[in-house]
């Protein structure tokens, strides 16, 4: 066998046909890479090529005759033997897709031991799920998520030989009922096909399900959650998508069915929701207050427009123009390095998610959760505000390829709490404009914004109605201004959105959970189109 430089063994290296032309194709197992490179490559072509093995979907015999290529004389001479190597291929914009090569040979000995080989080599990348359970909601989105499972993902995980449960859902909360019945520890994770609102629902019933078998009590706003590590893929089918195009940086079925099946992970912080110690729900991507809270609960009455009730509502919702009083009382996130304000954003195998993590848990050790909750400062702000919007991660989604805070991180236990203070609809307008450009947002000085790890909020209302009783007259007006939009006045309660659902309780307590979840997805890599990629096209020049 031959050396590699630095006197490493590859696992097998052979002259392999490839289209017309015999290239030198190795497995080096200690850079775990499949490469192939032609010898005397033509003028101006690359002659390089190589995939990682982590980014092997499948390896196949291959009947020759059926491939049809065109390989001229080698096929009269002798019965040649071949393989296909499936492969992620990256094209731009965090886009994957599924390619082949197909090497042959004449002697099947040499073939079968490299479909072994390669074969070997997969099995042992433990982290690739083999049994999924998924939950398809076929009225998410544009209603095509059966058809998106169906036509793009069933077909990748079959050729990747992973097994499936499907559940099509028949009404809201059948996929989170479901979690708490069936016996989940026999997946290797949960893919949810829908929008937000679908992957919450899973969320939701896995985090329910591991704290119920735990033993610990949700409605405690205190408790030490535990960790879930039964990860959650996301096919994206709804109409904001926004937890998929954060974590990946595309909202596209087949590249989040790739994701899935190279078995990456992405821890996930996510927020707990209570009042008065009632639990109330989980949030990782937006908890908004004012703005989002009102676009949401006015699209929900208008679900039949599909994905467009948003803009509907959300050009209704800036006219309205109306703003909220309020408390907040927050406890800064010392623990971690990076600032709302990073020019840099949260990328692949971020380190300051990875130093915020290590640092709590060293918290955490040195003096409990008691000390560590308790003691630490609370800053109070009051207020006039047109928006109050708590993110786990940036909220990056088709419509704000940024998102509401874009150097959020997705796993460094805290959110960015960015306050929207009363100003003129003009100037509201801007902050908006902002979403969609690389302008800064929080560069306004009726925004602010703050990393927390903690946080709650009171309206002005419910303070008052605690002091005094509601009064009647108060009453009968909130529903004046409610049905009048042109009354900007401050006199009702906005409502939270949670992720993408209404929450009945203004008054809420927040608390961020490190880490509380994991995906399979790889967070957003850095953008550059790889070697590899860029190889690929020069060798489809040559076949
Ligand atoms: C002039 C254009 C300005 C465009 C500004 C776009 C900002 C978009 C920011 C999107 C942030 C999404 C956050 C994610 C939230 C999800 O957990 C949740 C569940 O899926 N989705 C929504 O609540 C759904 C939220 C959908 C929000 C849509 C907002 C549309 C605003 C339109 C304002 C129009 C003003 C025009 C004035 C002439
Ligand atoms: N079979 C069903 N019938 C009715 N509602 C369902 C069904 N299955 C799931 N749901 C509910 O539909 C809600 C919305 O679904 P989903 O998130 O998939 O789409 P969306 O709202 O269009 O997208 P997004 O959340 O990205 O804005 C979810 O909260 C879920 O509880
Ligand atoms: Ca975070």
């Amino acid at each position: 066998m031959e050396r590699l430089p630095g006197g490493r063994r590859p696992r097998l290296v052979s002259s392999l046909g490839l289209g017309r032309r015999s290239w030198e194709v190795t497995l080096d197992e200690e850079r775990g890479r499949l490469a192939w490179c032609d010898p005397r490559p033509p003028r101006r072509v690359r002659g390089n090529c190589f995939v990682p093995i982590s980014e092997i979907i499948a390896v196949e015999e291959t009947e020759f005759n059926k491939k049809q290529r065109n390989i001229g004389r080698w096929q009269k001479m002798a019965k040649l033997h071949a393989f296909t190597v499936y492969y992620v291929k990256k094209a731009r914009n965090h886009r994957w897709r599924c390619s082949d090569v197909t090497f042959w040979c004449v002697e099947e000995h040499l073939c079968n031991q490299w479909i072994q080989a390669l074969k070997e080599l997969l099995e042992m990348q433990k982290s690739r799920p083999k049994q999924l359970l998924v939950y398809i909601n076929p009225y998410g989105g544009k209603r095509q998520g059966k058809r998106i499972y169906e036509q793009k993902v069933a077909p990748l995980f079959s050729l990747a030989s992973i097994s499936t449960d499907v559940v099509i859902t028949e009404r809201a909360n059948h996929a989170k009922d479901n979690l708490f019945e069936v016996n989940i520890y026999k997946y290797d994770g949960v893919v949810c096909v829908g929008g937000d609102g679908m992957f919450s629902e899973v969320m939701h019933g896995l985090i329910g399900r591991i704290q119920k078998d735990s033993g610990i009590d949700q409605n405690n706003p205190k408790a030490s959650l535990v960790q879930c590590n039964i990860r959650i893929g996301i096919i994206p089918a709804g109409s904001t998508d926004c937890i998929c195009y954060s974590t990946v940086g595309i909202s596209d079925p087949v590249t989040s069915a790739l994701h899935i099946i190279v078995g990456d992970c992405q821890p996930l912080d996510v927020s707990s929701v209570h009042h008065n110690n009632t639990f109330l729900k989980y949030s990782v991507s937006l908890l908004g207050y004012g703005f989002y809270g009102d676009i949401l609960k006015d699209s929900e009455k208008k679900r039949w427009m599909g994905p467009m009730r948003y803009d509907y509502s959300g050009f209704k919702t800036f006219l309205s123009h109306h703003y909220y009083e309020g408390t907040i009382a927050y406890q800064p996130a010392k623990h971690t390095h990076g600032s709302p304000r990073d020019k840099e954003s949260c990328r692949t195998g971020c380190h300051i998610c990875k130093k915020s993590e290590k640092q709590l848990a060293e918290q955490k050790k040195e003096h409990g959760l008691k000390h560590e909750e308790g003691e630490e400062e609370w800053k109070v702000i009051k207020g006039k505000f047109l928006a109050i919007n708590a993110v786990n991660m940036s909220c990056a989604c088709p419509r704000s390829p940024k998102g509401l805070s874009p150097a959020a991180h997705l796993a460094d236990g805290s959110a960015d709490l960015i306050l929207v203070r009363k100003c003129s609809r003009f100037d509201f307008l801007r902050y908006l404009v902002r979403h969609t450009n690389q302008d800064d947002q929080f560069d306004f000085p009726f925004v602010d914004v703050y990393r927390v790890k903690s946080f709650q909020f009171t309206s002005k209302l419910s303070e008052d109605n605690e002091s005094n009783g509601m009064d009647i007259g108060k009453k009968r007006f909130g529903q004046f201004c409610r049905d009048h939009p042109a009354c900007c006045c401050n006199i009702v309660n906005s409502t939270w959105n949670c992720d993408g659902e209404t929450l009945d309780s203004s008054a809420i307590e927040v608390r961020v959970h490190c880490q509380l979840m994991k995906l399979f997805a790889r967070g957003i890599e850095e953008n550059c189109k790889d070697e590899a990629a860029h190889s690929q096209s020069s060798i489809e020049q040559l076949l």
